[in-house]
């Protein structure tokens, strides 16, 4: 599903965060990427996601059903994200001028689906009730769910999560990582979770961790947190 192939990133003026990282996830599974902060945990995901680019050089180190990102151009790569990718990112911000439903139904409207499922997903995210309520009427955990139910709405192939649970208390944040966990083994998905928190960890199928040495498998992190 998604390939990292030696995979660079070095920022201006900055020592290199991601030094050849290699890795294949598969769909259907669901990973959590632990790691000491500033390790380059987000980095991973921005690359991945396509907001920022790898460090040039002549191999593919980003594939998506193996096909190089880099090969893409603007209008390839932008179709390739709107219909089989989904992001829960704190940067994407819910709209504001769009009501709930409307702001859950936009990723069905880019890709011509029908629309009715985004009032599931914002009652599976516990806002039934709220579709015509706006962006500023919400909390700064409700507006995180919007973006969860809109992440996930036209079931994408990939999901990527930076800490899709960090301003949200205990009980919600194990509800919707269960609506996370239901949405992609139904879909077949392929969910990579970045975060912190070892309970949000051990939701997820395996573990990996991530180090200047590159990602490394851990069962201990689930195991220790059951
Ligand atoms: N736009 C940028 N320009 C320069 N350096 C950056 C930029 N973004 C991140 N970095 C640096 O890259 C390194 C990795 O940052 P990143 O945000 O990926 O870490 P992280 O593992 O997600 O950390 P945290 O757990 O604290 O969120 C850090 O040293 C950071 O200072």
């Amino acid at each position: 599903m998604l390939e990292l192939r030696k995979l660079y990133k070095s920022y201006a003026n900055g020592h290199p965060v991601l030094s050849g990282l290699s890795y294949r996830f598969r769909a259907g599974e669901f990973v959590a990427i632990m790691g000491e902060s500033g390790v380059g945990k987000s980095t991973l995901l921005n690359l991945i996601a396509g907001l920022d680019h790898p460090d040039a050089g002549p191999g593919t180190p980003i594939l998506v059903d193996g096909v190089a990102m880099a090969s893409l151009d603007d209008d390839a790569a932008t179709k390739l994200r709107r219909e089989r990718m989904g992001f829960i990112f704190q940067a994407f911000h819910v709209l504001p001028h769009l009501s709930l439903l409307q702001n859950v139904a936009l990723p069905l409207l880019l890709n011509g689906m029908p629309q009715q499922r985004a009032a599931d997903m914002l009652a599976a995210v516990g806002l039934a009730g709220r579709e015509h309520d706006y962006p500023q009427q919400l909390s700064g955990g409700e507006m995180q769910r919007v973006a969860i139910a809109r992440a996930l709405v036209h079931r994408p192939a990939l999901v990527l999560a930076d800490e899709p649970t960090g301003n949200l208390d205990p009980d919600t944040a194990d509800a919707i990582l269960r609506l996370l966990q239901r949405e992609i083994k139904a879909s077949g998905a392929c969910a990579i979770m970045v975060t912190h928190s070892h309970a949000a960890a051990a939701m997820a199928d395996r573990t990996l961790i991530l180090t200047k040495e590159g990602l490394q498998e851990t069962t201990s992190v689930n195991a220790l947190a059951q």
